[in-house]
């Protein structure tokens, strides 16, 4: 099994860049763990509550699951992965079960930031984008999807997106064997790990 960690901010492409490292490789290989699933529940505070947390800070995620749930996979076993809502900001009575595959990918804002989650990796990639496209994506995507207005969105980059990624994210770069310019606009890094991929398979198998 080969695990890989795609970490970089938010908005810059790191889903993307998963999709189309997917698309290049045999079908039925790959399982994804996006951090977000992993995002604590917290149904126990009221909505108003929970829309406030610090969703950038690596509290917000239960990362000793995630840790647990890489471990089953490589162990043989399949996983129950939780689903997260960023409407209610609670996760789901339902789960995926997810079972173990040749790559698995986990990807998310904090993953490079835990000690034992990139013990557990054996390829790192962070992906790098200028925090105003970020914060362009961002807005659109957050209004489309997340049921945000445009004044919640930057009221909450400023409070709290932007700090924590100078905090975290940005710092853990220098944990990454590869980074990742233009994301998923980046046709030849893309091309670049899907070979690298396809050849740790290859000598696997
Ligand atoms: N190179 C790009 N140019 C323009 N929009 C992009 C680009 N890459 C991603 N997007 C869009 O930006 C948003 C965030 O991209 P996504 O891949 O989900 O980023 P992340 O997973 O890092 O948050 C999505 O709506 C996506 O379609
Ligand atoms: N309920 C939530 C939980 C998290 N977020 C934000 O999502 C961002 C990470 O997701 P990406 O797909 O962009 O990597 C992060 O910046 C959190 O603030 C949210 O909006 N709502």
């Amino acid at each position: 099994m080969l695990i890989i960690g795609i970490a970089g901010g938010t908005g810059s492409g790191k889903t993307t860049v998963v999709r189309k490292i997917i698309e290049k490789l045999p079908q039925g290989e790959v399982a994804v763990l996006p951090q977000d699933s992993y995002y604590r529940d917290n149904a126990d505070m009221p909505l108003e509550e929970r829309q406030e947390i610090n969703f950038d800070h690596p509290r917000s995620v239960e990362f000793e699951l995630l840790v647990e749930h890489i471990k089953k996979l490589k162990n043989g076993e399949a996983i129950d992965q939780p689903i997260y809502s960023y409407l209610t900001c609670l996760r789901s009575e339902e789960t995926i079960k997810v079972e173990p595959k040749e790559v698995v990918i986990i990807e998310g804002i904090l993953a490079l930031t835990q000690p034992e989650l990139r013990d557990l990796m054996d390829l790192k990639i962070f992906v790098d984008c200028d925090a105003d496209d970020r914060l362009n994506r961002v807005i659109k995507r957050d209004i489309v999807e997340r049921g945000r207005s445009v004044n919640k969105v930057l009221d909450r980059y400023e409070k709290t997106v932007k700090p924590m990624h100078l905090q975290f994210i940005e710092p853990s770069k220098r944990y990454a064997d590869i980074i990742v310019p233009q994301g998923g606009n980046n046709v030849v890094a893309i091309n670049i790990l899907t070979h690298f991929i396809e050849k740790n398979l290859i000598v696997k198998l």
